[in-house]
This record gives structure tokens, C-alpha cells and sequence, in this order.
């Protein structure tokens, strides 16, 4: 195991509600863990504490000792972060600004040059010297997709790095990532709200819903059997009266256009999760 939330609490004041509540569950060396739930479930908080941002008010994370530092906390120089909207500095060109966050990195100048080429232009960002200030928000959270995987890093923790994306650039992100995955062997622990994409990516899943981890899932043990069926209607018939149709009569094979499936085990298996949480309340 490389990293143990050990049942893990968290209010942001003491006599604030608890944002996480009683968090268990534990991530292996390798594994693209996958941390989804609605806005606000408390995504962001758990990465805060992992980074030793916050402090947990109950419970703590155990972190294997490649990771570790003396004090218990986490290695930050071996890892790559993605939290927050972290502030830019505006009169700095993409190359200086990144060479500024190498420098908290043990890189040579001539690999933090080659990665920043590679990196910049496998994401399209096709001029360094521009100045930060001038960027648009999604070429901005492109530069610190590129900061985060700049050294290397043995864990990667990326909170909604596609959000601001158009669907091509985040098509490279994730390729990029798998590169990443392949040639170094890393963790990765990602929030994001894109299912599809989540499922395609990530090996396990965790569904946080108000501060609870409600599951925590293997991509090989999600399935789903609920099925949709595409119709063919009739010339002249409404949509409802074909459904009553079919309600009192059936329907016959050659009306059917095709049968797909209603949703992808993620999604289904994410909607199931919360539907049964919010009915439980
Ligand atoms: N600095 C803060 N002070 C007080 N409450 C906070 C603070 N940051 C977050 N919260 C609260 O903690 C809860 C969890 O927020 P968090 O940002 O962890 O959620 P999230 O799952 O990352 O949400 P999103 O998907 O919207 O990014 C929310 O109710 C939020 O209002």
C-alpha cells in the first residue's frame, strides 16, 4: 500500500459540520485512482490534507516510506500538484515560470528544457515565451498540467485537470498521463467530474458524497445490465401512441433499431451510489 487514509474526519472549525467523515480506504503503488462525488463532497479537502495543507481533525493518512519524510508528512518533491487555482505571475513567460517551479526539483537544466519542449508540445502550447498574463484560461491550467508532470513525479495528484479543456487538448492530457503511468511507473490520484473519461483512465474509483467515501471500486468490478431500446416509429405515429402500442401488444424484432447499453458501468455504477445515499438521508 502507498498511501492509507486511516479513517479519516475533517471540519474546516470546530463547531463546523464535518466535510469528511470517517474516510477509509487505501491506494497502491501504480494504481490511477479515480476520486469523484458532487460538487462540494469533499474531493479537494482530502487532497488538501494528503499534501499536509490541512491538518485532519480525526483519523491521519499513512504514507509508505518512499513517500514519507522523517516528520510523517509527504514528500512533496516527489510529487507533481494540481489543487486550488494556483496564482500565476503575469510578467513571467511560460518558460520562466516553469523553470522557476523546476527549480524546487532536483533537474538539470537540460531535462527540465527537453520535458518543458515535449510536454508543451504534446498540449499545443506552441509559444514559451508568452507571457503568462496573456494566457487564456484553458492554455493557463494547460501550463499547470505541465508544471505537475514537469519532474517526473513519483505521485501525481491532479484536482479537475481537464475542466477548462476543449475535448482534443484533453484527449493529449490524458495521453500524456499514460505516457507518464508507463514510462515512471507513478500514482495518481484525480478528481473530475468527466465520467467517460474517468472510466476510460483510471483504475479504481471513489464515490465521496457529503464527506462519506461510499465506495471505493476496482474498474473490473463495476458492471452494468441496464440496457436502452432504440425504436423505430412508425410514419404518421406520435411517439406516445407507439408507446402504448407497445405497452398493451409488444413489440415486434424488426421494430427495433438497436439496443445500447443506458449508461457505462461508471456512470451507472455513480448514479446508484448517490441515488442510494440521498435515499437514505
Ligand atoms: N476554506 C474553506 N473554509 C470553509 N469551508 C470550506 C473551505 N473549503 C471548502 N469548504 C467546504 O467544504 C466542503 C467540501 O469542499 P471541497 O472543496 O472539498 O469539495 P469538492 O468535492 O472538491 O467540490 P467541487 O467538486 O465543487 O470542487 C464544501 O461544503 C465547502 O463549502
Amino acid at each position: 500500500m502507498l498511501l492509507h487514509f486511516l479513517h479519516l474526519s475533517f471540519a474546516y472549525a470546530a463547531s463546523a459540520p464535518l466535510v469528511l467523515d470517517d474516510v477509509d480506504f487505501s491506494i497502491s503503488r501504480g494504481e490511477s485512482f479515480a476520486l469523484l462525488g458532487p460538487n462540494g463532497a469533499g474531493k479537494t479537502t482530502l487532497l488538501r490534507i494528503l499534501c499536509g495543507r490541512l491538518l485532519a481533525k480525526q483519523g491521519c493518512v499513512e504514507i509508505a516510506p518512499p513517500l514519507q519524510l522523517s516528520n510523517g508528512l509527504l514528500d512533496l518533491s516527489q510529487c507533481g500538484i494540481l489543487l486550488e487555482n494556483p496564482g500565476i505571475y503575469p510578467r513571467l513567460s511560460i518558460a520562466e515560470y516553469l523553470q522557476f517551479f523546476a527549480a524546487f526539483y532536483a533537474m538539470k537544466n537540460s531535462e527540465v528544457k527537453s520535458q518543458m519542449t515535449h510536454l508543451a508540445s504534446a498540449l499545443g502550447l506552441v509559444n514559451l515565451s508568452q507571457k503568462m498574463g496573456t494566457l487564456s484560461m484553458g492554455m493557463r491550467q494547460k501550463v499547470q498540467i505541465l508544471r505537475a508532470l514537469l519532474p517526473r513525479p513519483q505521485l501525481l495528484l491532479l484536482d479537475e485537470p481537464v475542466a477548462n479543456l476543449d475535448p482534443e487538448s484533453r484527449e493529449a492530457v490524458w495521453n500524456l498521463l499514460g505516457e507518464w503511468k508507463r514510462e515512471c511507473g507513478g500514482t495518481l490520484i484525480v478528481s473530475s467530474h468527466i465520467l467517460s473519461e474517468m472510466e476510460n483512465f483510471a483504475d479504481s474509483f471513489g464515490i465521496l458524497f457529503r464527506g462519506k467515501l461510499l465506495a471505493h471500486k476496482k474498474r473490473e468490478e463495476l458492471c452494468s445490465d441496464e440496457m436502452n431500446v432504440c425504436v423505430k416509429i412508425p410514419a404518421g405515429e406520435s411517439a406516445e401512441s407507439f408507446c402504448k402500442k407497445m405497452q398493451c401488444e409488444g413489440i415486434s424484432p424488426e421494430e427495433i433499431l438497436h439496443i445500447e447499453k443506458a449508461r457505462t458501468p461508471l456512470e451507472n455504477f455513480y448514479r446508484q451510489c448517490i441515488q442510494r445515499e440521498k435515499g437514505s438521508v
